[in-house]
């Protein structure tokens, strides 16, 4: 049973900071393991990573056999079904369209000073996806990842994905190869962020890691930021359903076990104001489980980590979900975009009852990599900008430097930094002569 929460009760405010608190995904257990794997993959590379996939993926890799090779891709695109290669394409359509607008302009100026001023965008060179693989498989997320990318305008692209037992899904190799991806790693885990990150003798070392993953994954790309960029934490799946009580509750149930699917730590959340469709979403739920094929992992992430929160009005929901900060919140209310101007911090928000976050996982076209853990309060979901750095551009005529250069010369000998004082001093003096 998931935890019932009242906020007109006198103990709501201690049992929600309890809710906000539960360790989920941020554990030193975790991180102290993550530290461990990083080190030791700087120490021996490629023996590691193929020690750690053994341990963790039950796989027998030699530094030959960590990439995916261009016959093996092939062979296992010609398994997919036209269906399967139909959806996956129109998927990859709409996010390509989607991402599309995300590019950014370049800009150019002169000022009254006459100095001219802008900056420009530019790619990073190499990216590393990260693509899931532990207890599901996820083609949707190489396009969520590469296609970005791809966009921005990125040189290599080298993605990771764990192969527990040797299992390789085709279409996650298709949407590797409708995508632009340049090349694929069967490894996983913290252990291929930290391949990525500082490289061994098989895999060249990329710039930005992106993906999302397991806690390990997370607790990886924590520890690998300054070598290299990342995008967020983007870790276990969490979904917050906003729900008044004219709507169905099977419909609700269905998108909260959505995400709790995912992973056990995966968090499900449902605010309303209808105590009574509260009971019915928590018995729809328990209905469901009875046959759900991920029972397994649904029915713990729900019961650890799931609630049920009712409360007086839309206002009150609309403070709690700000101070949850969602990575998917589902606005089932009769007016769904009122609601969501007043809502700040949420990673994708989901309007009306006919849009179910699936939907954006999928098809939508926003990216479904998206901040966990309540980072959504100061980062965002992955776009074209997280492949991308901005590079800003000055040039002085020497009257612009006639102009504000004196100025210069002051702050530096205010910081007691003579040569940069002295730096204008000698120009100036030469337009002065
Ligand atoms: N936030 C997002 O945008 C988003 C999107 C898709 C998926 N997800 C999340 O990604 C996660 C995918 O998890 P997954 O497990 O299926 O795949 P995964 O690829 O993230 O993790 C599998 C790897 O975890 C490592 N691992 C597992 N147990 C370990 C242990 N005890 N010690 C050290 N390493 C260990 C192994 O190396 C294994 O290869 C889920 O939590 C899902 O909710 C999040
Ligand atoms: N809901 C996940 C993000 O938390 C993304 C995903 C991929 N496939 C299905 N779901
Ligand atoms: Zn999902």
């Amino acid at each position: 049973m998931p935890v019932f929460l009242d906020a007109t009760s006198a103990d709501f405010e201690v049992e929600f900071t309890k809710l906000l608190n539960a360790k989920r995904e941020d554990s030193p257990d975790v991180d102290a393991v993550v530290a461990d794997i990083i080190a030791d993959v700087r120490a021996r590379g490629d023996q590691a990573v193929i020690d750690l996939t053994a341990k963790f993926d039950r796989l027998t890799l030699t530094a030959d056999t960590l990439r995916i090779t261009d016959d093996e891709i092939a062979a296992a695109i010609a398994q997919v079904s036209t269906e399967d290669r139909t959806a996956l394409e129109l998927a990859a359509a709409r996010i390509r369209a989607y991402h599309a607008r995300q590019l950014p302009q370049d800009e150019q100026w002169t000022d009254e000073a006459g100095a001219t001023l802008g900056w420009r965008w530019g790619a990073v060179s190499a990216a590393g996806l990260y693509v899931p693989g532990g207890l599901a498989s996820y083609p949707s997320s190489v396009l969520m990842n590469a296609i970005p990318a791809k966009v921005a305008g990125v040189g290599r692209l080298a993605m990771v994905v764990p192969t527990p037992d040797g299992v390789l899904n085709p279409l996650v190799l298709l949407a590797a190869q409708i995508s632009g991806v340049d090349e694929v790693y069967r490894i996983g885990g913290a252990q291929a962020v930290a391949a990525l990150a500082y490289g061994t003798d098989t895999i060249a070392p990329v710039d930005k890691i992106t993906g999302p993953g397991n806690a390990f994954v997370a607790a990886a790309k924590r520890r690998v930021f300054g070598k290299v960029g990342i995008d967020m934490i983007a870790g276990p799946s969490e979904i917050l359903v906003v729900a008044d009580g004219d709507n169905d509750p099977e419909w609700i149930a269905l998108d909260l076990l959505s995400q709790a699917e995912h992973d056990e730590s995966a968090q499900s959340l449902l605010i309303t104001t209808d105590a009574a469709f509260g009971q019915a979403v928590a018995d729809a739920v328990e209905k469901q489980l009875e046959t759900l094929q991920r029972a397994h992992i649904a029915g713990p992430s729900w019961r650890d980590f799931g609630a049920i929160i009712t409360v007086p009005d839309l206002a009150t929901a609309a403070a709690l979900t700000d101070r949850i900060a969602p990575e998917h919140l589902e606005l089932c209310v009769g007016d769904p975009e009122a609601l969501s101007k007043n809502i700040s911090h949420a990673g994708a928000i989901f309007l009306g009852q006919w849009t179910p976050e699936a939907i954006g996982d999928y098809v939508g076209g926003p990216n479904h990599v998206l901040p966990t853990a309540r980072s959504a309060r100061f980062s965002s979901g992955l776009s074209v900008l997280d492949f991308m750095k901005r590079t800003t551009i000055a040039r002085m005529t020497p009257e612009a430097l006639r102009a504000i250069g004196p100025a210069a010369e002051r702050l530096a000998t205010s910081e007691s930094l003579e040569a940069h004082g002295l730096s204008v001093t000698a120009r100036l003096k030469k337009l002065n002569d």
